[in-house]
């Protein structure tokens, strides 16, 4: 079934030139999938658009069968800068949402229906998700204190903690060190493969495309009208980045990219 239906999407900004015309798309339920593409493609405006921030000029986008026209309780986002309050503790950051979502209750626009009152399970939750990437010693820690891993790492278990159903994330570890980077896609895999739920991950990394994306979706700086969709089985196999298979799959990405990519006229003085 799927997840994410978009349907006939027009969009651009203002009079500015066309990003998505009459592109459709669906997005399967637990499928993890990446977007990647020229600076300036579209890849975090179609992320936007599902996450309920944009408004189709024209066209739909479902998620889970219901037209979206605002945020959504059960999207979960992540971002480069982490958005992290930089005067409150690891552990109050990791709350902030749940904070939020009891200020309002259960209404079904800014939290779930089916979201626990009970404030122990709350917390357990919290706890569960600081322990679960690694960062539960550090919760009563600032953000400054942290390194930028660790930061991200409080970032991904704040939106882990409100049980997201569908997790969008924004180049979230372009920011960090080679090595840190891996450790954080592996993490991100194994949690994929354990909760089942549909993710998207916008990259400007090729390696990244593969290693994230069961589905790797190329946007291209022109228009976009058909969806252009490259099926990968070599999704987590970070240990295998140095595999001939890998690395073809890494140059046919590089080939696809180019082969959608209008060179731009030089900038005039
Ligand atoms: N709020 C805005 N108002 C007007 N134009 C915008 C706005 N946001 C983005 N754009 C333009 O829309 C186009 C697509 O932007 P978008 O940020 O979606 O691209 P991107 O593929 O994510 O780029 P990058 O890889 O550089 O982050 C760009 O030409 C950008 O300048």
């Amino acid at each position: 079934m799927a997840m994410i239906e978009i349907d006939r999407l027009v969009f651009k900004y203002g009079d500015g030139s066309s990003l998505f015309n009459d592109f459709s798309l669906l997005i399967g339920k637990g499928e993890a999938w990446t977007i990647i593409g020229p600076s300036g493609c579209g890849k975090t405006t179609l992320l936007s658009l599902v996450a309920g921030m944009l408004r189709p000029e024209r066209g739909t986008i479902r998620i889970g069968g219901e037209v979206i026209t605002r945020a959504r309780p059960r999207t979960g986002l992540v971002l480069q800068d982490h958005g992290l309050l930089p005067w409150a503790t690891v552990r109050q950051n990791a709350e902030l949402g749940l904070t939020i979502r009891k200020y309002y209750g259960p209404d079904g626009v800014h939290s779930p229906q089916d979201m626990e009152a009970d404030p122990d399970r709350l917390n357990e939750r919290v706890e569960y998700w600081l322990d679960w990437l690694g960062i539960g010693d550090l919760q009563d820690k600032f953000p400054a204190e942290l390194s930028r891993g660790q930061r991200q790492r409080a970032a991904i278990a704040r939106t882990l903690v409100l049980d997201p159903d569908l997790l969008l994330m924004d180049e979230p570890f372009s920011a960090l060190d080679a090595p840190i980077r891996e450790e954080l896609q592996k993490v991100m895999n194994t949690f994929h493969a354990e909760s089942g739920l549909t993710s998207i991950t916008v990259t400007h990394d090729i390696e990244e495309a593969v290693v994230l994306g069961e589905k790797i979706l190329v946007l291209g700086n022109g228009v976009n009208s058909l969806p252009v969709v490259i099926d990968n089985h070599l999704r987590g196999a970070i240990e295998k980045r140095n595999d001939p298979e890998f690395l073809l799959r890494c140059s046919e990405l590089k080939m696809t990219i180019a082969a959608h990519t209008v060179a731009l006229p030089p900038e005039s003085n």
